[in-house]
């Protein structure tokens, strides 16, 4: 046990489903130490954020939609150790919202996906211009990061894969960040899949899905009902193997939160995946 103070922490998107949640997990943590909640509904400005997340006992952090004044507040403290701003906001505001934590020297930790490869291109060359230290991770939870491992051993068999993600229907971008992810991990071999058989007709656009690198297909999937789910489906002669994960609770990204929250403080570029930081 250190007597190093808490970390600071600012969550973006606080009164969103992540938000609250990562509100929870932070206030419960000894070592960190939530300083401000941010977020743009006008119908939850002002109430506390503990409240709002559900806690028996008001955190006295309220939710304001003031982000460059709470970003120069947490700069100033001096006392604290470096602070963390945690962001699941909206893919339209995300790219913005870090370039404006780095441009304090407030760590980004991101869990928003829908940011395009030149985006995140760009926020690696900022954050090291800045040599400030910026996590974007497309999924939190461990049990994806195992996911895909296994779908990367595979890969090495198989020479035909699909990717299936399937999530609720409030979700704003598609594909997900963890199917496309998932498809630059299996593109990483270097190898091309799928190799067409047949020449293919979309008798309805679309029917095939999207082709990511690699040509990977990626199908999406929007229901009520749904949380976050994935399967990669590998195809041979013979025989087809299904790697699935499905989260019913929001709680399971929480832990990989946490570690990213802890871990950003040493790093000084940009990093993208949970499983660079385990
Ligand atoms: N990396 C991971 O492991 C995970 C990533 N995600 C991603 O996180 C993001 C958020 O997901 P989720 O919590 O389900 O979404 P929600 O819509 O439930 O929450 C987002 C919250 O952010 C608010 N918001 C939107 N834009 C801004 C802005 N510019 N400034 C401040 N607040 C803003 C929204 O307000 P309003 O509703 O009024 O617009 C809402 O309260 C998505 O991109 C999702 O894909 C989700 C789960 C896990
Ligand atoms: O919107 C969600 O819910 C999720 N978004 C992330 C993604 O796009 O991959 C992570 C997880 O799938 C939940």
């Amino acid at each position: 046990m250190t007597n190093q103070a808490p970390i600071p922490v600012i969550v973006n998107g606080a009164a969103g489903k992540m938000g609250r949640e990562v509100i929870k997990a932070v206030a419960l943590a000894p070592d960190l130490n939530l300083v401000g909640a941010i977020d743009h509904s006008l119908e939850h400005q002002d109430k506390d954020a503990g409240e709002l997340a559900g806690l028996s006992e008001p955190l006295e952090v309220p939710i304001t939609n003031q982000l460059e004044p709470m970003l120069g507040y947490v700069a100033g403290d001096r006392q604290s150790p470096p602070g963390v701003i945690v962001d699941f906001t909206h893919p339209d505001s995300v790219y913005d919202n870090i370039r404006s934590a780095i441009a304090y020297g407030i760590r980004p930790v991101v869990g928003t996906t829908g940011l395009s490869p030149e985006q995140i291109q760009d926020l690696a060359d900022f954050a090291d211009k800045a040599s400030t230290g910026c996590l974007i991770i497309p999924n939190f939870s461990i049990g994806m990061v195992l996911l895909q491992q296994a779908a990367v051993a595979a890969s090495k068999y198989f020479d035909h894969v699909e990717i299936i993600e399937l999530h609720h229907n409030q979700k704003a971008d598609a594909p997900s960040g963890t199917a496309i992810q998932t498809a630059q991990l299996l593109g990483e071999l270097g190898k091309t899949f799928n190799p067409a058989l047949v020449e293919e007709t979309e008798k309805l656009p679309g029917a095939r899905g999207s082709v990511a690198d690699e040509g990977i297909r990626i199908h999406s999937v929007r229901l009520p009902g749904l949380i976050a789910h994935q399967e990669v489906i590998f195809g041979a002669a013979g025989q087809i193997y299904t790697l699935r994960h499905d989260t019913s609770d929001r709680a399971c990204y929480m832990p990989g939160v946490l570690l990213a929250i802890r871990k950003i403080l040493a790093l000084k570029s940009l990093v993208y995946g949970l499983e660079k930081i385990l």
